[in-house]
């Protein structure tokens, strides 16, 4: 069988206060293109720092593509949007071309020269979120809906295998969710990026995901989205945390 890209093995993780996650395991296949879905305070951003190496779990053991993840060099292989990343105002001076073409700096080192092809690079990023038309644009003049698009674009040059988003709707208006998600789901399909991010929009996504994972501080439910129905009663209830009523909707189940 291949190598999980992500394994997480009994992961607990405490802040001084809080113990935000326990026991979480988790393995995360090439193509996956996983929700992380959960309440406020669940512990989903926190989950995806330790995947990223940016907290060290209190216990517990993550694997990047086979190894631990403090042995794991190859940084340019996992992309990361985080949460903040559409924060530009209106007269910030790059281009998004330079935001772009920025994401190289991660593979290449901070004073290395850039490829000479880096342009055909930019560009492919770019069309690949559907914004070959914006390379000249001053970011801040974007909406917050094309800023993630680019950041996303930016997070792509340097080639990553998988991508890590975390509540990449932020700033898009819900009219643009859908063919945002539709513009990742494109990017798993025929780019075959691993795909795994943190979400509230549990309907707008579940066209697009193959599976999900239901977070309130441990792993409630993990699997195809289409098995998400088998959760009992009980078992919505313990990860949303209070009484939930199970609506069907078409051939998805929302909460
Ligand atoms: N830096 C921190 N120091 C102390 N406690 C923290 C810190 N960051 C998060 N927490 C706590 O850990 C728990 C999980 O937080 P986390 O941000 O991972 O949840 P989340 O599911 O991403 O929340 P949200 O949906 O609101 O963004 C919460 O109780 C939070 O208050």
């Amino acid at each position: 069988m291949a190598t999980p890209l992500i394994k997480l093995d009994n992961i607990s993780y405490q802040y001084e206060q809080t113990k935000a996650l326990t026991d979480i395991n988790l393995t995360i296949e090439e193509g996956d293109f996983l929700a992380i879905i959960g309440p406020n305070g669940s512990g989903k951003s926190t989950l995806l720092k330790i995947i990223l190496g940016l907290l060290k779990p209190t216990k517990g053991d993550v694997l990047l593509f086979g190894k631990p993840v403090n042995q794991f060099k190859e940084k340019e292989r996992i992309g990361y949007v985080s949460q903040k990343s559409n924060a530009f105002n209106t007269g910030f001076p790059a281009t998004v071309e330079e935001v772009v073409r920025s994401g190289l700096v991660k593979k290449i080192g901070l004073f290395h020269r850039y490829p000479k092809n880096v342009q055909k690079e930019v560009r492919q990023a770019l069309k690949s979120v559907g914004m070959e038309n914006f390379a000249n644009h001053n970011i801040g003049d974007l909406s917050g809906g094309q800023q993630q698009r680019v950041f996303i674009a930016r997070a792509l040059i340097s080639n990553p295998k998988v991508l890590i988003l975390d509540e990449p709707t932020v700033g898009v208006d819900s009219k643009n969710v859908r063919s945002f998600y539709l513009m990742l789901t494109h990017l798993n399909r025929e780019h075959k990026i691993t795909i795994v991010l943190v979400t509230h929009d549990v309907d707008a996504v579940s066209k697009s995901i193959s599976h999900v994972a239901c977070l309130n501080r441990t792993i409630h439910f993990h699997g195809f989205k289409n098995d998400m129905d088998t959760m009992s009663d009980e078992q919505l209830e313990a990860w949303y945390g209070h009484a939930v009523r199970k609506v069907e909707h078409r051939n998805e189940v929302q909460v």
